[in-house]
């Protein structure tokens, strides 16, 4: 049996066209991997496919993720200041500060020779970077451990869109999502579902617990201190500021430490592009993390739902219809990417053909944190390319189609000086 169940089902109904139909049991989804069919439903018509019953719900809450039409738009007025790229240049301190930490490790690693999970350095560095920036603090040990209940929850959610039927959050429009979670053994089958319902709710229980300490930290500093970004947000109403915050970590941590993670693996495994970085500077490590981001996007999978019955590429979308965006399909489509599997920084040389690149999303409810995620990932790389070499031991990882796209752990790896 295939590994990737989830992935190759997709990959045969990608087959049969830019949007095609899947199913899943007997529930019906259409799949959207044409770039112009993609700008549609992102971009031109995107009022008619909207994001419902969100996956994440349970633990974003009504956070900018999850938030639909005027909340929404007033939430990402709020939020937007906060990440344009000129507000993201005054992070220096915050991005270097976690940089320098993660070269300390390695710098002591690579003396002992001990080996290192890269996957869980990549997760500390970009936790520790928001949590900066968020908080103005540098993330304690405590606070880490305890935001480790992320991942209880996220593996747990389903992958496609909603969640199943029957399930807490089934209020979507066509009777539940597909029967299908995590499909690579992480989410939970029905013998686990009250064991998993529990470790959900510690699990929640302990990420309100450092949202709900971080938040009367910076109402007691109080907004003149503006510390951090929390400082500013501090006249929401509590559970928003809660939603807000978790939102925030959630999404600024685990996309940027996959795409980190994985181009470390694909620089082990092809290590003329890292010299070729070091020779082309800033212009080569961002090259680097977009070429990373088409094989890899961390946002595998973009579900929508069609709100009224509409027309795509030729077939009627009835009211209702689950729609999945595939960047990952649409980024590896070999018509528009020459020898789509390989890992060729140069071609972004080139600007790709529009619709056929979003590692971000596109359109209104495009990626927040964009223009922050590129800036620390470029630091970082800037911070430990030159310096050090991870030599991963073990087989090549499994890539697991979750939430996010990421490769099946631990990364067991040495690290060597230049
Ligand atoms: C490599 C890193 C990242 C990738 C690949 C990524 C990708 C994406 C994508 C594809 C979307 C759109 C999803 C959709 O339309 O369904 C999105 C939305 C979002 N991202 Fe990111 N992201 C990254 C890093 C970050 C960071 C660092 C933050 C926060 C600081 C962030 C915050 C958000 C938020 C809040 C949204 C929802 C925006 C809205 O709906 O208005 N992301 N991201």
């Amino acid at each position: 049996m295939s590994k990737t169940p989830l992935i190759d089902h997709l990959h045969a109904a990608w087959q049969r066209g830019p949007v095609s139909e899947v199913r899943f049991g007997s529930q019906r989804a259409v799949l959207v991997t044409g770039p112009a069919d993609t700008l549609r439903v992102l971009v031109q018509d995107a009022a008619s496919y909207t994001k419902q019953a969100h996956r994440a719900r349970v633990l974003l809450g009504d956070g900018l993720i999850v938030a639909t039409g005027d909340p929404w738009k007033r939430q990402r007025r709020t939020l937007q200041p906060h990440f344009t790229a000129p507000a993201v240049r005054r992070y220096a301190q915050h991005i270097n500060g976690a940089a320098q930490r993660v070269a300390r490790r390695w710098d002591a690693l690579a003396d002992t020779g001990e080996p290192t999970d890269i996957g869980q350095d990549m997760r500390f560095f970009a936790l520790d970077t928001i949590w900066r920036l968020l908080t103005g603090t540098a993330l304690d040990a405590r606070t880490e451990s305890e935001l480790a209940a992320i991942d209880t929850v996220v593996a747990a959610l389903p992958t496609t869109g909603s969640t199943p039927s029957g399930g807490p959050e089934s209020g979507d429009q066509d009777g539940g999502g597909p029967p299908v979670g995590d499909q690579t053994s992480e989410g939970q089958d029905s013998d686990g579902q009250d064991s998993g319902d529990q470790a959900q709710a510690a699990a929640l229980a302990r990420i309100d617990a450092v949202a709900a300490r971080a938040i009367a930290a910076a109402r007691e500093d109080g907004p003149a201190a503006k510390t951090g970004i929390l400082h500013s947000l501090t006249d929401l109403p509590d559970r928003l500021l809660r939603d807000e915050l978790v939102t925030l970590i959630v999404a600024g941590h685990e996309t940027t430490a996959t795409a980190l993670s994985w181009l470390h693996l694909l620089l082990d495994q092809h290590p003329q592009w890292r010299e070729w970085a070091l020779r082309e500077g800033p212009a080569g490590y961002q090259a680097l993390v977009g070429e990373a981001l088409r094989l890899y996007p961390s946002v595998w999978l973009m579900p929508r739902h069609a709100a009224v019955t509409t027309e795509l590429g030729g077939h009627t979308i009835e009211a209702g219809t689950r729609v999945l965006v595939c960047p990952y399909l649409t980024q590896r489509d070999p018509s528009w990417w020459p020898a789509a599997t390989s890992f060729d920084p140069r071609r972004f040389a080139a600007r790709p053909h529009p619709g056929t690149y979003q590692p971000f999303g596109v359109g209104a409810r495009a990626c927040l944190g964009q223009h922050f995620s590129l800036r620390e990932t470029q630091v970082l790389l800037e911070t430990l390319l030159p310096h050090f070499t991870p030599r991963f031991t073990g087989q090549r990882p499994v890539p697991v189609f979750g939430v996010t796209l990421r490769p099946r752990g631990p990364l067991t790896a040495t690290l060597h000086r230049r």
